[in-house]
């Protein structure tokens, strides 16, 4: 497939690297207004443009990873040199029916919201489409699943996942980071501390995900009674820390929904 990437900063360049790297097959172009910060994509096989025009008319699947700000821009450039192409918008907050009045209903329009790290197949991409453009979700679903776990939603819980699975790679790294900081306060050199604690938060996550069980029976396995472990969570949750991140995931979907 010939992929055209638009709006090359950090999702755009999550995607396009992730494609490059774990798919086959795929000529991927990516495109900003300055491309000096990812020329270097061109050694992974990536072409880099500030042209978003060129050769867009040979691609199969337009990508849009640009602000919500500036989408009429892009679609006013675009529009006249494409027919019938399906374009992927991961632009968020902006609504399928949105985009498809935009595009003037001549194309496909499918909304995904991927997360950063698609760059190591490792993203959790939420996908919404229409019945009528059935065909072109499904084509994209499968080139997601290529980046990580693609998942089709209805469309009314695109925010929350933008909240939960985009926003929620930020607030994971935010519990590795404070854990990390409390690891060197124990001990160890930073380093070290990073390491323990991303391993120790990818181990969790992947019992979770291979065990489909609830969080909490794994916390059982975990806290030995009148442990070290019982204690510490519980202190936890006197500071509040699952209100902290209940509240602060329904603040970033007050946010989306503004
Ligand atoms: N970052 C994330 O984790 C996620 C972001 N999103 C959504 O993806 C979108 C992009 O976010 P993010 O990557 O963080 O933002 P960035 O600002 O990093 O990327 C946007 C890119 O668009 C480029 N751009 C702006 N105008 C144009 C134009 N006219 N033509 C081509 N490229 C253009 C900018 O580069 P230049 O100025 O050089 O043109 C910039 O690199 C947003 O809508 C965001 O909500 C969704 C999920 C996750
Ligand atoms: O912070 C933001 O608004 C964007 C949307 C999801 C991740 N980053």
């Amino acid at each position: 497939m010939n992929i055209h990437i638009i709006g090359g900063g950090n999702l755009g360049v999550a995607i396009a690297v992730g494609l490059a790297n774990y798919s086959k097959g795929n000529h991927i172009t990516i495109t900003r207004r300055n491309t000096a910060q990812i020329q270097h994509l061109s050694q992974n096989g990536i072409i880099v443009s500030s042209n978003n025009i060129e050769n867009i008319d040979q691609a199969d699947l337009i990508i849009l990873t640009i602000k919500p700000y500036q989408i009429d821009t892009v679609l006013n450039e675009i529009l006249p040199h494409i027919s019938n192409k399906i374009i992927a918008s991961a632009v968020s907050g902006v609504s399928l029916e949105t985009l498809q009045q935009k595009a003037i209903g001549a194309h496909p329009i499918v909304r995904i919201m991927p997360n950063i790290a698609a760059q190591f197949a490792e993203s959790a991409t939420c996908i919404s489409f229409s019945e009528q453009n059935k065909e072109a979700g499904e084509h994209v679903v499968s080139l997601f699943n290529y980046l990580g776990t693609a998942i089709v939603i209805e469309e009314k819980l695109m925010d929350a996942a933008t909240v939960l699975g985009a926003c929620g790679t930020a607030y994971a790294l935010r519990y590795i980071r404070a854990s990390m900081q409390a690891g060197i306060e124990i001990g160890f050199d930073a380093q070290t501390a990073l390491a323990i604690a991303s391993q120790t938060a990818k181990g969790a996550a992947k019992m979770a995900l291979e065990e489909k069980i609830h969080p909490e029976q794994l916390i059982d396995r975990v806290t030995t009674p009148q442990g070290c472990t019982i204690v510490g969570l519980n202190e936890m949750e006197h500071r509040g820390f699952s209100s902290a991140l209940i509240r602060g995931i329904k603040t970033s979907l007050q946010k989306i929904k503004e």
